[in-house]
């Protein structure tokens, strides 16, 4: 038996929808509890199930948790313990998920010491971890991976600030090398960082806990060490993924959808993405207001060429979109190019898509050519079992707006990164419900 959503699709939905703390912000705030003795409260936690599995790893290692109230816990690291790093539970419960690899800069800044296995996350492709382990070298630690356990290991005695140029932006190695970085001796400086939204918060919350980081927001971070870091509070910003996820929505399904909340400063490049599908979208205070929608145009570049929508680094357009570009595609009139830069195995959810009648060609493992059905041929309903967290999000989202029943199998995907999510969606008229099958 294992959990399915099973969707009657069609149907306009209109109301409210306000979006989740950020998951992947949630799991580099959760691991920098780990760089303090100190209280540190967090709020707009998301309950799902990949940042509960994370708050159950703290809690393994000892860290005091006290749940405040919905989404607000406060954290307590003073009497970290070291055994679990080590044993077979935590090989187990680390390797599920791929935020647990965040726990190394901490551990390695306060400890001196890190242990991680081969971390879990979505099958989208090769996903290394080159970056984090070059950069915490860099800082002085010794670095063994085991092969045969898949297991890395660092240690060092003391971390010595350095200048250091990234291969890649690579957001959770940034994201480790700073949180390793802040407690170094002297100065840091980390050239071609990650500074996505989530990544300046984390830097602003260790500001607040007495880090000394600058260049935030830049792809140059400066960071004098400091010998200690004290507790502070934080606020998770809305999940901008979820954010679009609803856009995407609301058009698919010719629905006049209102997203509550949303941030719309960090929101960078993402509602004008939607918008170059045609889809229109207005900013109302600080929500996004999506009219009901018959039709929606592709725009074309100025020289008339095919609209490519691409992934890259922030500021640019965040891959963990692109799923939701290509379902909205298939129903805008004209024809768009997707080209999925970062990793090599997220375009293959299409053949479901083309199961329930898209038109898409599938170029090669990063590009996809979807012609758009001007919501002439609805799409139809059918079975299908989700891949990842994102393709899921989009076959949901494909068989919300598609004629007939559709089932989604293997929907712990959808779970570890959207909170009740058939809940929020009935809420505004989708028929949805959970089912075992
Ligand atoms: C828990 C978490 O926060 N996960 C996110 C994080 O994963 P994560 O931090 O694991 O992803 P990385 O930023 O390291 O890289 C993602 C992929 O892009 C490639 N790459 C990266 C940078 C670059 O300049 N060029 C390049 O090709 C990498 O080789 C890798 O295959 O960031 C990804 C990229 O935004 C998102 O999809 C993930 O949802
Ligand atoms: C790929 C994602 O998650 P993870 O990095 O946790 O696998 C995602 O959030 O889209």
């Amino acid at each position: 038996m294992s959990g399915a959503f099973e969707i009657r699709g069609g149907k306009k939905l209109s109301g409210d929808i306000t979006p989740q703390g950020a998951k992947n912000e949630a799991l580099q705030i959760l691991c920098a509890v780990l760089l303090t003795e100190d209280e540190v409260r967090i709020s707009n936690i998301p309950d799902i199930k990949d940042v509960n599995k994370l708050i159950e790893i703290l809690q393994d290692l000892n860290v005091k948790v006290t749940k405040n109230g919905k989404g607000d816990y406060t954290f307590k690291a003073d009497e970290v313990n070291f055994d679990y790093i080590k044993s077979k539970e935590f090989k187990k419960d680390g390797a599920k998920l791929r935020g647990s690899v965040m726990i190394l800069g901490p551990m390695l800044a306060r400890f001196g010491e890190a242990y991680m296995p081969t971390p879990g996350g979505d099958k989208i492709g090769r996903r290394r971890l080159d970056t984090h382990f070059q950069g915490f070298v860099e800082l002085g630690a010794e670095f063994v991976f085991d092969e045969e356990d898949q297991y890395y290991s660092l240690k060092a005695k003391e971390l010595n600030g350095k200048f250091i140029l990234l291969e890649e932006a690579s957001v959770t190695g940034t994201a480790n090398i700073v949180m390793a970085a802040v407690l170094a001796k002297g100065k840091t400086r980390i050239y071609n960082a990650a500074c996505e939204p989530y990544l300046q918060q984390l830097c602003k919350m260790l500001n607040r806990m007495g880090a000394n980081i600058t260049g935030i927001g830049s792809n140059l971070l400066t960071i004098d060490g400091v010998d200690k870091l004290h507790g502070t509070e934080h606020t998770m910003l809305p999940d901008m993924v979820e954010i679009g996820s609803w856009i995407g929505l609301a058009a698919m399904t010719k629905s006049e959808i209102t997203i509550k909340n949303v941030n719309w400063n960090q929101l960078g490049v993402i509602p004008n993405t939607f918008r170059k599908l045609g889809i229109e979208l207005e900013q109302r205070g600080d929500d996004i207001y999506i009219p009901s929608q018959e039709h929606y145009k592709v725009q074309k570049f100025i020289d008339g060429s095919i609209l490519t929508v691409s992934d890259a680094p922030w500021p640019g357009f965040t891959p963990d979109l692109l799923s939701i570009i290509l379902v909205v595609a298939t129903q805008a009139k004209g024809s768009v190019l997707i080209h999925q830069k970062m990793f090599e195995s997220r375009l293959f959810f299409v053949d479901k898509l083309i199961d329930m009648g898209a038109q898409i060609i599938l170029c090669d493992p990063h590009r996809a050519t979807v012609i758009g059905l001007n919501q002439e041929t609805p799409l139809r309903g059918t079975s299908m079992v989700s891949p990842d967290i994102r393709a899921g999000n989009a076959l949901l989202i494909a068989a919300l707006s598609a004629e007939g029943k559709s089932v989604i199998q293997n929907i712990e995907q959808i779970d570890r990164g959207y909170e009740n999510i058939d809940e929020r969606l009935r809420a505004i008229g989708a028929d949805i419900r959970r089912i075992e099958i």
